[in-house]
């Protein structure tokens, strides 16, 4: 049977005999009996068929073809649980169909394909692709040409690939270069090379909409590409936040078959314009200090923060500040509403109508007329000031490998909202159990120390002051110190205010650290510890600590979904249970 898009015939897999069908929207084999029963279907919507070609066609591990003219070979999505219990696998399905004649394989390959044009238009055709060589383990371009570019061939995708040679060579290749033909910018690496490809995007984006980034009151465009993230860093956390897993594969797949997924944006503004974009974690304090001493360790690779969080941890740090905040509509939602943001979100979907209120969807925005200035940031101003760990601002869960729920697991990824976490300052153990919290399903913000509040925009500012103080008394701990070390330490500048006091100095020989072998004692050793911090915003240390942060709704899209609730979907080991199944 046939029709434009339809096709019906009996084909073989195997040894085996089926009937394959061609809907349009699915493609399904049924298993017949030998009296021509059904037994089991395997059923591939179209929109997740990867490819179909002529003949016996293997692409991973590497390609291998055999034209065998009553063959044809039909790749698709199959999805696979990670053993935890969010996020899925996804793999390379490949399924070789024979059939009787050489007529009615190029039927089933012509149909399917046209399928794939009419049901799939949302599919990539021409890529940028930007691999940072030095990331992570520094395997990134290894995994894009073993892994990533056989798929992206058998799409049909074409690339434009460049290896990048220095830092923020992405970035501004963006900003100056002319993108048109490109449906989509992809980064290989880790999140500071997505964070290279955000503001490349936004930026040239505004530029062509003649909008001012460093003015805080303005509406920004939402940008025209998606973003496709090739996990290939030390934390990937924007990638497994928005995928649920850390794979090159089943990134690349959700690119291939044009997923979509809106992504809040925050903007991070000083006095004098914009200072940076932030999607993850805008931290000051704790993840402020942890980052700043890991860049003196980067030859550890992903270790740094791990080491680095020891450190920071045994230093036992808490800053002074003002912060202020502008409330998120607490009917929507709430941070401590136990809910996930998981793919197909109800909130983000709500979100998307509230943001966009004259367009049925955010991607026919870009040549709108939207109010260009903001309400968002009118309303009533909350503040609070006193010592904290670390406040932290995030417009996403954030989860990663090491906090598989994340900074803040019931926040949404598209819902123009961003959550603010305050953590008042306490005793180590208490904040040993916050952290530690991360690792686990235990409620992080149940602590009699920690605040977190759904938040549109939020202001730091430190207490007047403070802002001429380097260092201040922490008293108690610090007695075994001589007045030559303090009269060291007094005159020592703010510019490494991320080393130990008794750390630095020049023309010092040994320091404390050195001399006792012992890092611990170190910090225990110091009667003053710095007296700001530094702001971690998605891995990039802020020049300036008095900021004032926006979020903008759905700024951005990646090629993705969002994490697929392990649960609620058939994986393919299910398949062995012989009933109708989505693979
Ligand atoms: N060729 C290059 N040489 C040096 N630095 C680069 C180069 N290309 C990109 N970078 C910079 O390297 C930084 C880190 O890269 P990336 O994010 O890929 O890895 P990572 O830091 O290991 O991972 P994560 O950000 O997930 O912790 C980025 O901020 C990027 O600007
Ligand atoms: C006792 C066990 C303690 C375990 C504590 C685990 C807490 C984990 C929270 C992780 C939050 C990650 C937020 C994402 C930050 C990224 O934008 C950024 C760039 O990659 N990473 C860091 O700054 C790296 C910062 C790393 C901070 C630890
Ligand atoms: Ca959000």
């Amino acid at each position: 049977m046939e029709t434009d898009l339809q096709l019906e015939s009996t084909v073989w897999v195997g040894s085996k005999i089926y009937r394959a069908v061609l809907t349009g929207w699915q493609f399904n084999w049924t298993e017949l009996d030998k009296k021509n029963r059904d037994k089991k279907t395997i059923s591939v919507p179209v929109a997740e068929v990867v490819g179909v070609e002529e003949g016996r066609v293997e692409i991973l591990p590497q390609k291998l073809i055999d034209d065998t003219d009553k063959v044809f070979t039909v790749f698709y999505v199959k999805r696979s649980s990670t053993g935890s219990s969010y996020g899925l696998l996804w793999t390379l399905g490949r399924t070789q169909f024979s059939v009787p004649s050489r007529v009615l394989r190029d039927q089933w390959t012509k149909h399917l394909r046209a399928a794939l044009k009419t049901h799939s238009p949302v599919r990539p055709n021409r890529l940028l692709v930007f691999i940072n060589p030095y990331g992570g383990k520094k395997k990134g371009r290894k995994i894009y040409h073993s892994l990533v570019a056989p798929l992206f061939e058998l799409a049909g995708i074409s690339c434009h690939v460049i290896v990048t040679e220095r830092a923020n060579q992405a970035r501004d290749h963006l900003l100056k270069k002319d993108l048109t033909g490109f449906d989509g910018v992809v980064c290989v690496g880790g999140d500071g090379m997505f964070s290279e490809i955000l503001h490349g995007l936004i930026g040239q984006t505004q530029q062509e909409a003649g909008l001012c980034e460093n003015d805080l009151t303005v509406t920004l465009q939402p940008c025209p590409r998606h973003i496709g993230i090739i996990p290939a860093g030390s934390t990937d956390c924007v990638c497994y936040a928005t995928v649920g897993v850390i794979d090159p594969v089943t990134s690349a797949l959700h690119i291939i078959i044009g997923d979509s997924q809106p992504l809040d944006v925050c903007s991070v503004h000083q006095a004098s314009g914009l200072v940076r974009y932030s999607v993850s974690l805008l931290g000051y304090g704790f993840y402020g200090d942890v980052l700043a001493e890991s860049e003196k360790h980067r030859w550890m690779g992903p270790l740094r923060y791990d080491y680095s969080g020891t450190m920071m941890y045994l230093s036992n740090r808490s800053y002074a500040g003002i912060v202020q905040y502008l409330p998120a509509d607490p009917l929507l939602s709430s941070p401590r509403d136990r809910t996930r943001c998981l793919s197909g979100c109800s909130v983000c979907s709500r979100s998307t109508e509230r943001l966009f209120p004259h367009s049925s969807d955010a991607g026919s925005l870009y040549s709108s007329h939207y109010n260009q200035f903001s309400s968002d940031l009118e309303g009533e101003w909350v503040t609070v000031e006193g010592r904290f760990r670390c406040v932290s601002l995030t417009c996403m869960s954030s989860s990663c490998p090491k906090s598989p729920l994340g900074l803040s697991p019931s926040a949404h990824l598209a819902d123009g909202t961003g959550d603010l976490i305050l953590v008042w300052d306490t005793h180590p153990l208490g904040f040993l159990k916050f952290l530690y919290r991360h690792t686990s399903t235990e409620d992080q913000f149940d602590l009699p120390f920690v605040e977190v509040h759904r938040v549109k925009a939020v202001r730091f500012s430190l207490p007047p002051g403070k802002e001429e103080e380097e260092y201040e008394e922490i008293g108690g701990l610090s007695g075994g110190m001589d007045e030559e070390e303090r009269g060291y330490i007094e005159t020592v500048s703010r510019s490494g205010s991320q080393q130990h006091l008794a750390d630095r100095g020049p023309g010092r020989e040994m320091t404390n650290l050195q001399k006792t072998g012992n890092p611990f004692l170190c910090g225990l050793c110091c009667s003053k510890a710095p007296a700001v911090s530094v702001w971690n915003c998605d891995g990039e240390i802020l020049p300036s600590i008095e900021i004032l942060s926006r979020v903008h709704g759905q700024l951005v899209r990646l090629y993705a979904r969002g994490i697929e609730d392990g649960a609620a979907v058939h994986c393919s080991e299910d398949i062995e249970r012989g009933c109708t199944l989505q693979i």
